[in-house]
């Protein structure tokens, strides 16, 4: 029997800061650009995966220009823009249904914290669905192959496993299995999704978990694709730091 080959390392990295999050602003699936200065945490990101010796053999991308750009600003700081990259809906952020480019400090004050927080931050609920032709899918060809059934008026953070983990399942753990290093650029809520299926995390601890832009997050693994130890930040108190900002905005 070959023995196994010795699974690769998984970095989860969030877009670097886009007009909207610089904005206060509810994002989802509005295609909003990166600010010069989310453009310069992607490249710092690239520094710093470069500098623990992190070299991407694959990588995957939403179809959000905030995590494509993010991606080619990383790959290129790390002279690899030449690696195959794919992209997919899958890991688009999480929809925000009605709550889409409103500023969330006026939703706050309209709804009282804890609808606010359990809209943000819960596992289960999900915000009032978008007016039908509002938000993005509609109208929007990058989605034009997506059957009626995959195309979101709103989700939950439950909702976002849901569409992300075929995509665990068929590509990202596939190319872990295969010893490649694997570099996927996303989202707050998409990577959360992702860390709570990992990390196996109670509803509780999914709703304290923030994830900062543009710094990487590494995972390695058992041979069956179990986090072999708590998962690192390259710059663990840069994200402290950074999380806090998000909690609490
Ligand atoms: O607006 C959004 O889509 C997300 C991420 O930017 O915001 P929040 O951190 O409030 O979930």
């Amino acid at each position: 029997m070959t023995p196994r080959q010795p699974p690769g390392v998984l970095v989860l990295l969030r877009h670097g800061q886009s007009t909207a999050n610089a904005g206060g602003v509810f994002t989802g699936w509005i295609d909003v650009p990166l600010t010069p200065d989310g453009r310069a945490e992607a490249l710092a990101a690239g520094r710093l995966l470069g500098a623990a010796g992190l070299l991407p053999d694959v990588a995957h991308t939403s179809v959000l220009r905030r995590s494509i750009v993010s991606a080619d600003l990383v790959l290129s700081a790390l002279g690899r823009d030449w690696i195959p990259v794919r992209r997919t809906w899958r890991l688009n952020e999480r929809h925000y249904g009605a709550l889409t480019g409103r500023r969330k400090a006026e939703v706050r004050a309209e709804a009282g914290e804890e609808r606010y927080a359990l809209w943000r931050r819960s596992l289960d609920v999900a915000p009032p669905p978008a007016v039908p032709g509002t938000a993005p899918p509609a109208g929007d060809p990058r989605y034009a192959g997506l059957p009626p059934d995959a195309r979101p008026a709103t989700e939950s953070l439950a909702d976002v496993q849901a569409r992300l983990l075929p995509y665990w399942a068929d590509h990202l753990a596939p190319d872990l299995a295969r010893g490649r290093t694997v570099l996927v650029v996303a989202h707050g809520n998409s990577l959360r999704a992702l860390v709570a299926h990992l990390d196996a995390l109670p509803p509780e601890q999914v709703a304290a978990l923030n994830i900062p832009t543009g710094i990487p997050l590494r995972y390695r693994f058992t041979p069956d694709l179990r986090p072999a130890e708590p998962a690192q930040y390259l710059d663990p108190e840069a994200a402290t730091r950074a999380a806090e900002a998000v909690a609490h905005q």
